[in-house]
């Protein structure tokens, strides 16, 4: 494996009271309306368990997936997003959140905007954890930003390396092994 575990850049706390702040404002957002939150997988996985937990009964939360695919095994993106596992949800006419992970380039939330926004949803709106702001080439606008991160590959809280370490309880930075 070309990277290893290198050092923690956002705490199990800091994530913790991250998302108790962005799900107390959605909740506000939201309250008394129906949403479909759509979690892009894989990455956004815990994120996604973790932020649906804050909406409370305020929110008429429903779940939906996506699966795209765009780095696979390198900390490059293939400039090529595949939409493996579309939703299962029809969305015309309903509010719609979408969650990610990792905002990046841009290539892949943008692309899935587009798609979705042709569906005609009521609204559509992007919730992601971290935004590593000076490497987008493609502009993306996101309601609800987690963290502002430096130009370095991170791996935890379900972002993974080669599908590796998603599993970390903390955003660290990979470290090259050699
Ligand atoms: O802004 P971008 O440059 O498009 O990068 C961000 C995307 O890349 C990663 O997903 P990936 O395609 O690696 O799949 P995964 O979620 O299964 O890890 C990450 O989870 C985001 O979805
Ligand atoms: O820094 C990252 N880590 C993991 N996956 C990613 N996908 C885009 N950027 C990243
Ligand atoms: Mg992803």
């Amino acid at each position: 494996m070309k990277y290893r575990i290198g050092r923690v850049l956002i705490s199990e706390g800091q994530l913790r009271e991250k998302v108790k702040e962005l799900g107390a404002q959605i909740r506000e957002d939201y309250k008394g309306e129906k949403v479909i939150f759509v979690c892009v997988l894989k990455g956004a996985v815990i994120f996604f368990a973790d932020l649906l937990r804050e909406m409370g009964p305020e929110v008429d939360a429903q779940f939906d997936f996506l699966a795209i695919s765009s780095y696979g095994a390198s900390t490059v993106s293939s400039g090529i997003v595949k939409i493996q596992e579309d939703l299962s949800t029809d969305i015309h006419g309903e509010n719609v959140i979408i969650v990610e992970d990792i905002l990046d380039t841009g290539l892949s939330l943008s692309y899935i905007s587009k798609l979705l926004r042709e569906r005609a949803p009521k609204s559509l709106e992007i919730c992601v954890l971290l935004d590593k702001e000076e490497r987008r080439t493609q502009p993306v606008n996101v309601k609800y930003t987690g963290f502002k991160i430096p130009d370095e590959f991170v791996i935890g809280y379900g972002l993974d390396y080669a599908g590796h370490f998603r599993h970390l309880p903390s955003v660290h930075i990979a470290e090259p092994a050699e």
